[in-house]
This record gives C-alpha cells, structure tokens and sequence, in this order.
C-alpha cells in the first residue's frame, strides 16, 4: 500500500530530512512513526501526500511510483488521503456540520449527498447531537473528532495522523486511538506520528523510529 524504497530528502538549504528510508505498510496496518523533534516525521507524511517530492529513491502508493504523477494529479492522489492535525485546524466560524462537510463541497458533492455523508461521518466518531455546535464550545478531544471526521469524510484508503493526541489528556488519547483502531478495522491503512510514547507502547501495533532522518526500527522491506 505505501513503499519506502531507500528514500532521502533534502531540502533547498541542504539539509537532508530523511535519508534512504525504506519501509512497507500493508493495506490492513495501523503503524505508529515516532522520533524526535525534527527527526522527519512530517516530512515522510509530506513525501505520501505528494506536498514535497522525494530527492532520491521512490514512494509508492498502491504501486504507483509518485515520482510518475504530475502537479495535475496531485489533487486527485490526495483524494484517497485523510489528514488529521494535532491543532484540528478547524474553522472557529463555522458549525461543526459545515467544517466535515468541507472536504466534499470543495469536491462538488450534492447537498443530500454531502448531508448523509457527514451525519453518517459524525455518527462514526459520536458526535451527531453536535452536527450545529460551534468548534469553540466542543472539548479538545471532541474538536479533534471533528477534524477526524472531516478526514474520512470522503472515505480515503490512507488516514495520515500528524500528533493526534499532543494537546489531549490520557484518557481523551485513548478515545482518539480507539477510533483510529475502528477505521483500520473497516480497511483504513493508518499511519500515525506520536511522540506519545506510553500510549505507542501499550497499543502493539507496529512502530517506525526515525532518528536524525533515518529508520532505526521497524524499517524491514
Ligand atoms: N520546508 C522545509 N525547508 C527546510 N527544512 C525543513 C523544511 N521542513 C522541515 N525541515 C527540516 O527537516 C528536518 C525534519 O523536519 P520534520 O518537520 O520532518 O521533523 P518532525 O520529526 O516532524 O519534527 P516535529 O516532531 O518537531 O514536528 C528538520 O531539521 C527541519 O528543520
């Protein structure tokens, strides 16, 4: 589902984020991407959803080399991946209703069409009773079921988690996993960077370790 074949980036200044980074995720895997700060977990993310290209070596997605998708077929490989923020980036002015349906307006969904996919999103992450809430009176862990439900709005094959639960006590950031388990569970493939380390070790799924831009565990082809 997702490769990494020896794969290194460097940015404009020089600096190498990653270095020849090899790795597979299955269809069915939840796995956890750990590493210390600037250790280049966002940018492996980066590298899947084609907002940077790899200096060397290949990303593949479902087989698919990315090197081989042109800027015009960004937005359609980005269709097929659900993004969650450690910070929601939701919008404060808006209802909850209007921040999932987002995704599938910008896509020119129907409005029935976009109604029964976002109540049925809402209702997968417990919060149909909010759909006319604003953001700012929802709890962080609520907040942060929003923006999950945003994610899979448009039911993608690939969930990317940035730091899920960084502003969570450890309660709510066991919720949030416990709702990424049920999307895997139905054939999400989820890839989710945490520096949550007790919380990592107590799920036993498979961890990636990056260290100064390399895989130091979980890395074998
Ligand atoms: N756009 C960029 N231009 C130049 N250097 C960058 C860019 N993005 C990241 N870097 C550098 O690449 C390295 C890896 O950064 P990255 O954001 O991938 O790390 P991270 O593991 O996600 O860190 P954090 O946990 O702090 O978010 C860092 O040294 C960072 O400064």
């Amino acid at each position: 589902m997702i490769t990494f074949e020896r794969v290194s980036k460097r940015y404009e200044e020089g600096h190498d984020a990653l270095k020849e980074v090899s790795f597979q995720i299955e269809r069915d895997d939840l796995v956890f991407l750990t590493g210390h700060s600037g250790a280049g977990k966002s940018t492996l993310m980066r590298l899947i959803m084609l907002m940077d290209r790899a200096t060397r070596g290949k990303v593949l997605i479902d087989g698919r080399d990315l090197a081989t998708v042109p800027s015009r077929g960004v937005p359609a490989h980005r269709r097929d991946i659900g993004v969650v923020f450690q910070n929601h980036q939701l919008l404060f002015d808006r209802p909850v209703f209007d921040n999932v349906a987002l995704p599938l307006v910008i896509r020119g969904y129907d409005y029935r069409e976009v109604g029964r996919r976002v109540r049925a999103s809402l209702d997968k992450v417990g919060l149909l009773s909010k759909e006319r809430a604003m953001p700012l009176t929802l709890s962080g862990g609520e907040q942060q079921r929003v923006g999950i439900a945003r994610a899979v709005v448009c039911k993608p094959k690939i969930l990317l988690a940035d730091e899920p639960t960084g502003n969570l006590d450890p309660d709510l950031s066991a919720e949030i996993m416990q709702l990424f388990e049920e999307f895997n569970r139905v054939g999400v493939t989820i890839l989710i960077a945490s520096h949550d380390l007790a919380l990592i070790s107590r799920l036993r799924h498979r961890i990636l370790t990056l260290k100064d831009g390399r895989l130091v565990t979980g890395g074998a082809l």
